[in-house]
């Protein structure tokens, strides 16, 4: 008897069909994300869930008798409640490695937009702003052989310094929750402490997983020590960052830029502060949205989830948080 489950937003064909194989397959037909309410009153015989993001706690889990394996359509796992998990012996899986150079190409993008001011000045293009006489007015920052901090230095964190070291001739700092002697060695590297690493770098790309330990990592403390020509990327997750102190430091000229993939609430209100910034670029959380990854993604996580439902331990399980 195949083991029944649900599945929360459309995957791709090839996914869907080897889950099909697999598994009696549930799914949300609706446009956009399927509304937490309507979740819940659909897991009453799932024993698998294919998610990308949703709450995965306590009422979830009560909804959800039968359930044995949440499997995430994304490296990122803070909306897994581990202990509820554990606790009803729910096993969580996601999917890393896959997509550390795609998230680590949108990073560099994201370095390049805010020090040569791209978004901005395309629209300046546009808007038919642009004056034969105009100089200084259009003068951005460097990015080669600058000073990149990474803070988070994982799969997603050495791609990036990969980049910078190598196609940037860029200097690599980073602070981490250890050190890594081997990407230090690779890479030239110098683990400096958080705020040695606020004072040093130029450029500083967070890249943690959000953690109760990461919540709020970057705030006023540490835009104060930035420079003032620093530029401050985040791809993470929102609530890493304490966005009002980063709104005051944009505003007061305490940083020079930023770039933003993530924000804490998301889809970001139209009427956020940081939206009306010409020095802030901001993305709709698409570190990792390319075909190729999302569908490589998506079957990674459809073959976690079918492995742990035949009983076997799939080589992506989550066991703590990181
Ligand atoms: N914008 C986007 O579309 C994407 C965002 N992400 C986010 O990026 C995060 C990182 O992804 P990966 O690099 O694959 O994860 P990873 O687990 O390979 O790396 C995370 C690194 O952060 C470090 N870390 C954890 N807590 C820390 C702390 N308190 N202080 C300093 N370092 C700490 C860990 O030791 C680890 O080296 C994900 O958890 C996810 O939230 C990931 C993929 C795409
Ligand atoms: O994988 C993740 O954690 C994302 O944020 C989207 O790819």
């Amino acid at each position: 008897m195949k083991p029944t489950i649900f599945v929360t937003r459309p995957v791709p064909e090839e996914a869907e069909a080897y889950l099909r194989e697999h598994c009696l397959v549930d799914k949300w037909e609706g446009d956009g994300p399927v509304p937490r309410d309507r979740l819940l009153e659909r897991l009453g015989n799932a024993e698998g869930l294919l998610t990308s993001g949703g709450k995965i706690d306590a009422e979830l889990l009560d909804h959800a008798p039968r359930l044995r394996a949440v499997s995430n359509i994304s490296v990122g796992y803070n909306n897994f409640d581990l202990a509820a998990m554990k606790a009803r012996g729910i096993i969580g899986t996601n999917t890393p490695e896959v997509l550390n150079d795609t998230v680590a190409d949108l990073i560099m993008g994201l370095i390049l937009s805010a020090a040569r001011r791209i978004p901005e000045l395309d629209r300046y293009v546009k808007e038919g702003r642009w004056q034969r006489s105009d100089d200084e007015i259009l003068f951005g920052l460097d990015v080669h052989h600058k000073k990149l901090g990474i803070v988070g230095m994982g799969g997603i964190g050495e791609a990036v310094a990969r980049r910078g070291k190598f196609g940037f001739g860029m200097s690599v700092l980073y602070h981490n929750r250890h050190r890594k002697p081997e990407a230090e060695a690779a890479l030239d590297a110098s683990y400096l402490t958080l705020p040695e690493l606020m004072r040093e770098a130029d450029f500083i790309v967070l890249m943690t997983p959000l953690t109760p330990e990461t919540k709020g990592l970057i705030g006023a403390a540490e835009f104060a020590l930035m420079k003032e020509t620093a530029i401050f990327i985040n791809a993470s997750r929102g609530a890493t960052v304490d966005e009002s102190a980063l709104v005051e430091a944009l505003k007061s000229g305490q940083i020079y830029g930023a770039g933003l993939d993530v924000f804490e609430h998301e889809p970001v209100a139209s009427d956020h502060p940081l939206l009306t910034m010409p020095n802030v670029v901001t993305l709709p959380h698409i570190g990792s949205a390319t075909e190729h990854t999302r569908n490589q993604m998506a079957m990674i996580a459809a073959q976690n989830l079918v492995l742990a439902l035949k009983g076997h331990t799939p080589p992506n399980v989550v066991r703590e948080l990181k």
